[in-house]
């Protein structure tokens, strides 16, 4: 995918839904070891949603025991007894969120339940009979190929698991544990957790393998290969539609599958040191989990306060609860007697699990390209445009040109008309800077007109003070007043004068001229609009295939992108003209400003030595 850097409009997608945690259950079939302990099944299916759960203990001197019905009901969303297939599972609880991670909604499929109860064999399975992780990937892979045509798809996966409350990167272990980081909007990112980018589902079964080899597991009491851990794969699907808009949208679906470390008794485990150590961790985090759930589904105006905090998986699965995700839980059982007690918990705890609601809502991000970035998407079109083509010449089907004479003839017109219309466009933009410049070069005349009339001002101004004194002198020798005539400015000047305003009644003819000249051109890109348009709605009944009405579409797409492009441009320049020129007119204002400012000086100089001059000569005439 191309790196999208843009000037973008980041839109949240408030339209969300409520979505009711869905709960399945699985009882997985009772195995020699439970057979060897001469245990019964004490679990029994009655139907698709409900189960029954016998107490294994008929002690008729346990009073409380005796009170209690024996036999306690269940019912989840959907229920798998020992004959269930993988196929079957993943059917009923995953399948149907993949087309949702595509369109850019969360989900999450965690697995539940006590160690050695199946959650391992649910998620990952064998080889021969692989579980929900592999058949999830082949799926999604499926969908996205699909609707690539359309639109292109950017995959990757991180695979972690959290042991003893610490996150470690099952694809890259050697990093070291990780640390959970909130961001600016409450959503939590792992730092520093390699993120593979894959293209095929191949790739990315290999990196899952690859993970689960590193994943810590041991033997115990209940399990002979018993998950220490919580695994949790995260695959995230970015989407964007092939063609590039100006106005482009963006989802991005997150998909968690979670296979949780198993719940588990000491006493059943016979755990000692480091798995007890281990199982301490594994329960506090589960108790966490239990704690967010009961907590969740107890809360009716969603008013109660959620402790995520408690642990790093609760932490982590924020959204998967009572947040933006549509979420599985599939709970793990085993049939036998001995397992009666984990079995009932286990149970109680889907039982809860039912009331959580999430509120879903598709990831959206609104992106607006800049104008620079306008050639490319005309360039991306284009691609697309060619693409097309060349899949319709490989079908050996009829270009939307060669579609029948008379489309031929349609689309030569609006060819011709597409093409009109950048000329004409570009003889408008042409018309658009030549009008500026007139207009910059009346307003320039106007400012040395005033020029000239402002030094023809100085100067008479200068004369009449020289011939003031000059009068004044003739005065004082004679003692008789005399009239002094002013002089008028000099030929030369005034015709430099004339020849400015000359010019500029010459510029503004030329201004009204390319004013006329530009109203003419718009009127005949506005025909050539509407001709087009005709075109455009007639041209699509003669053909006949999706790919050629594609290419149409693209075609009139590619087209007013080019006119904007053009507009914008040509704005963009203008725009930049015109501030050169002001800033040029302002440089000039700035200089006849400090003009004046010395014209006034010399004009108060003048005045004060007048003042004195009549101050002198009525001394004199007094003496
Ligand atoms: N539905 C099933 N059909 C056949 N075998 C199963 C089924 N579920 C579980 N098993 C077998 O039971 C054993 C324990 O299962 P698994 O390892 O999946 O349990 P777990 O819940 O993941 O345990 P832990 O929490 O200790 O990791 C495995 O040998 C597994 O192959």
């Amino acid at each position: 995918m191309r790196d999208v850097s843009r000037s973008q409009s980041v839109k949240e997608n408030v339209d969300t839904k409520e979505h009711q945690l869905t709960v399945a259950l699985r009882v997985r079939p009772i195995n020699e070891a439970e057979l060897a302990d001469e245990a019964k099944i004490i679990v029994h299916r009655i139907d698709q949603k409900m189960v029954v759960l016998m107490d294994p203990v008929n002690d008729p001197n346990n009073i409380l025991r005796a009170n209690r019905s024996r036999e306690k009901m269940y019912m989840f969303d959907v229920a798998f007894d020992s004959k269930a297939t993988q196929e079957d599972v993943y059917i009923s609880t995953t399948k149907e969120l993949i087309d949702g991670v595509i369109a850019g909604y969360n989900a999450t499929v965690f697995a539940y339940g006590a160690t050695g109860a199946g959650k391992t064999y649910t998620m990952l399975g064998t080889d021969s009979d692989p579980g929900i992780y592999v058949r999830t990937l082949n799926d999604l892979f499926k969908g996205i190929e699909a609707s690539s045509d359309r639109k292109i798809y950017q995959v990757s996966m991180s695979y972690l698991e959290i042991y003893n409350e610490m996150i470690r990167d099952l694809l890259n272990p050697t990093i070291g544990f990780l640390d959970l980081r909130e961001d600016a909007k409450g959503g939590i990112q792992i730092a520093g957790i390699t993120e593979f980018s894959t293209s095929n589902a191949d790739e990315i079964m290999l990196l899952l393998l690859k993970g689960n080899r590193e994943r810590t597991q041991e033997p115990t009491g209940a399990n002979s290969a018993s998950s220490r851990s919580h695994a949790v794969l995260q695959v995230t699907v970015r989407q964007r539609s092939r063609v590039h808009a100006i106005h482009d949208e963006l989802h991005f679906g997150r998909l968690f599958l979670i296979d949780l470390a198993g719940s588990e008794r000491a006493a059943q485990t016979q755990n000692r040191g480091k798995r007890m150590m281990e199982g301490a961790h594994i329960n506090r985090s589960l108790l966490a989990l239990g704690n967010c759930i009961n907590a969740l589904s107890d809360r009716g105006g969603r008013a109660n306060y959620i402790n995520y905090r408690d642990s790093k998986l609760t932490r982590l699965l924020k959204d998967s609860l009572g947040g933006n995700s549509r979420t599985v839980m599939i709970a793990h059982i085993s049939p036998a007697s001995t397992s009666f007690e984990e079995s009932r918990n286990t149970l109680t705890y889907a039982d809860r699990a039912k009331h959580v609601k999430n509120r879903v809502k598709k990831n959206q991000m609104n992106v607006t390209y800049h104008i620079t970035q306008y050639t490319d998407i005309i360039a991306d079109l284009r691609r697309e445009i060619h693409r097309l083509r060349a899949r319709l010449q490989e079908q050996n089907m009829v270009e939307p040109h060669q579609a029948g004479i008379q489309s031929k003839s349609l689309y030569g017109k609006l060819m011709h008309s597409f093409h009109e219309q950048m000329q004409l466009q570009k003889h408008v933009m042409e018309l658009n800077s030549a009008s500026l410049a007139a207009h910059l070069n009346i307003s320039q005349q106007h400012l040395a007109i005033s020029n000239f009339e402002q030094e023809d001002l100085d100067k008479m101004a200068k004369r009449h003070a020289e011939q003031m004194k000059e009068g004044n002198a003739a005065t004082d020798g004679s003692g008789q007043d005399s009239d002094i005539p002013i002089e008028e400015p000099s030929s030369p000047e005034l015709s430099d004068l004339a020849m400015a305003r000359e010019e500029l009644t010459a510029l503004s003819v030329e201004q009204n001229k390319l004013a006329t000249l530009k109203m003419e051109l718009e009127q005949k890109l506005t025909d050539a609009k509407s001709r087009a348009s005709q075109l455009k709605e007639s041209l699509p009944l003669q053909l006949h295939s999706v790919d050629q009405h594609q290419i149409l579409s693209l075609l009139c797409k590619v087209h007013e992108l080019e006119m904007e492009n053009m507009t914008l441009q040509s704005r963009t320049s203008l725009r930049d003209g015109l501030f050169h020129q002001h800033h040029q007119v302002l440089r000039r204002c700035q200089k006849h400003c400090a003009l004046c400012c010395q014209l006034i000086n010399s004009q108060r100089k003048v005045i004060l030595g007048m003042w004195h001059y009549a101050k002198y000569i009525s001394v004199v005439l007094y003496v």
